[in-house]
């Protein structure tokens, strides 16, 4: 079996105290001396199993506004609106906040991702000391990948080489910010811990990457046209888990989720490209892809409430439990009651409407490679759901999950449905 070792902060290493954490990046090759190693498999962190939001048309509808950047006739209409507090102030909600940012990142990219230059290779970033250290930084991402996230490691096979590199760079600064709230050197973890990791994700961007594998991702950035801003949001996923373990309603869980999750989907765009030949909006394929991570969070959610519970945790809209009669007591209680069922048979549907949007998304990809591997993960994960319907909701002391022989009966599912995404995109071509 490869042991492969993932690097996390300890208590003593540079995110906690900070002369550490200024190292230049050639004494930090031997990260692994002075960083806490792990061999075999990290415990599920609490990222994946949990948070939620609505799908589009779900809350009262909105006209988004002139944004400029939207072709006429193919607007998204945005769910969410501006609400009034009972104080009568006028509040932007989470949905409205989001699509903000997604905006922004089409706007951003717009013009870089479908023009074929700037995808191409860029020279890599020259490191001090070792021409081969990015190969092997890759190599240590790919690992990574590979030791803890399997599935998702085989979906990039069907990734271009130069693409999956990236999308393992990414993975891994995901991995390891997630790693912090969530790792065993959770509970060392504060926000100013946060915010020096952030001040050093600052540093990737720059250029100035402080070990191998934020070597990988500085690389990756001047290569593909991935911004920080969903990096940071990230980081602002963290640093809420810190404080919040109850959710008043989906409006704050969404927000929670575009955090933790929607923004991988933001960042893996500018990586998988949008097809030359697409007629879609550049945010509306920004727009599926944040709903795919969406859709996989809320389905992490359901399938671990149980093992949330057990930690206090309460990952579900406050105000909707109270309205199917349901409380926190009950979710400690774990018991599947009618009440229960049909309080998920909404959460599901719910889930399920950000895949269908996420879906509309996957035959704008650039290649059939890469639709190939989202369809995969979209897919994959949305069987999950189907599972806990198998299980009779109990998501309390079940855990569903989808085993190897359904994935492998699922493959040539997967595979004809991205073919047709496939075909769909070159007719309109
Ligand atoms: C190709 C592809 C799927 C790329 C995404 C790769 C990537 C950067 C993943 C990072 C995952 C990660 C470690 C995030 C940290 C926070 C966290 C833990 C979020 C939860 C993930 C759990 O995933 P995992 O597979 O590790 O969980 P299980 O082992 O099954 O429990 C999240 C649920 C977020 C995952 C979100 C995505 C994968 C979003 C993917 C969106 C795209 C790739 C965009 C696709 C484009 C269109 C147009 C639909």
């Amino acid at each position: 079996m490869s042991i492969c070792t993932l690097w996390v902060v300890s208590p003593s290493s540079e995110v906690l105290s900070g002369n550490v954490f200024l190292e230049p990046i050639r004494e930090s090759y031997h990260f692994s001396d002075k960083s806490l190693m792990y061999n075999g498999r990290v415990k599920k962190s609490r990222h994946q199993r949990r948070r939620s939001r609505y799908g589009v048309g779900d809350l009262s509808s909105f006209c988004l506004r002139e944004s400029g950047l939207e072709t006429p006739g193919r607007r998204l209409s945005v769910s969410s609106s501006i609400i009034a507090t009972p104080a009568g102030e006028m509040t932007m909600t989470s949905e409205q906040k989001v699509y903000d940012v997604v905006l922004k990142q089409a706007a951003l990219i717009n013009r870089q991702l479908r023009s074929r230059e700037n995808l191409e290779v860029k020279p890599d970033i020259i490191l001090p000391g070792n021409a081969n250290v990015l190969n092997e930084a890759y190599d240590r991402c790919r690992e990574v990948c590979a030791e803890y996230a399997k599935s998702f490691y085989w979906g990039t096979q069907l990734m271009t080489p130069e693409r999956r590199l990236a999308i393992w760079a990414i993975y891994v600064w995901c991995r390891r910010t997630d790693e912090l709230v969530d790792g065993p050197n959770a509970s060392h973890i504060n926000p100013t811990a946060l915010d020096r990791w952030e001040a050093r994700l600052e540093d990737v961007f720059k250029g100035q990457p402080f070990d191998m594998l934020d070597a990988a991702l500085s690389d990756t950035i001047t290569k593909y046209p991935v911004d920080i801003q969903p990096f940071r949001d990230m980081i602002e996923g963290m640093r809420m888990d810190l404080k919040k373990s109850r959710y008043k309603n989906f409006d704050e869980l969404y927000l929670y989720c575009y955090y933790v999750a929607g923004t991988v989907g933001l960042m893996s765009v500018p990586v998988m490209g949008i097809a030359p030949e697409s007629k879609a909006t550049t945010e509306s394929v920004y727009n599926a892809a944040l709903s795919l991570g969406i859709a996989n969070q809320l389905t992490n959610i359901l399938r671990d409430v149980g093992e949330d519970a057990r930690r206090g945790r309460v990952y579900l809209p406050q105000d909707e439990l109270a309205q199917a009669g349901l409380s926190d007591e009950d979710i400690f209680a774990g018991k599947v009651t009618d009440k229960w069922r049909i309080f998920m048979k909404k959460q599901i549907k719910r889930a399920r409407k950000f895949y269908d949007d996420a879906e509309k998304g996957v035959p704008e990809l650039s290649s059939a490679k890469q639709i190939a591997c989202v369809g995969q993960r979209l897919l994959f994960y949305r069987k999950i759901l189907d599972e806990i319907e198998a299980n009779d909701y109990n998501n309390f002391t079940k855990r569903a999950y989808v085993n190897k022989a359904k994935k492998l009966l699922a493959m040539p599912v997967a595979c004809a449905k991205s073919l047709s995404f496939y075909d769909t995109q070159n007719m309109r071509a």
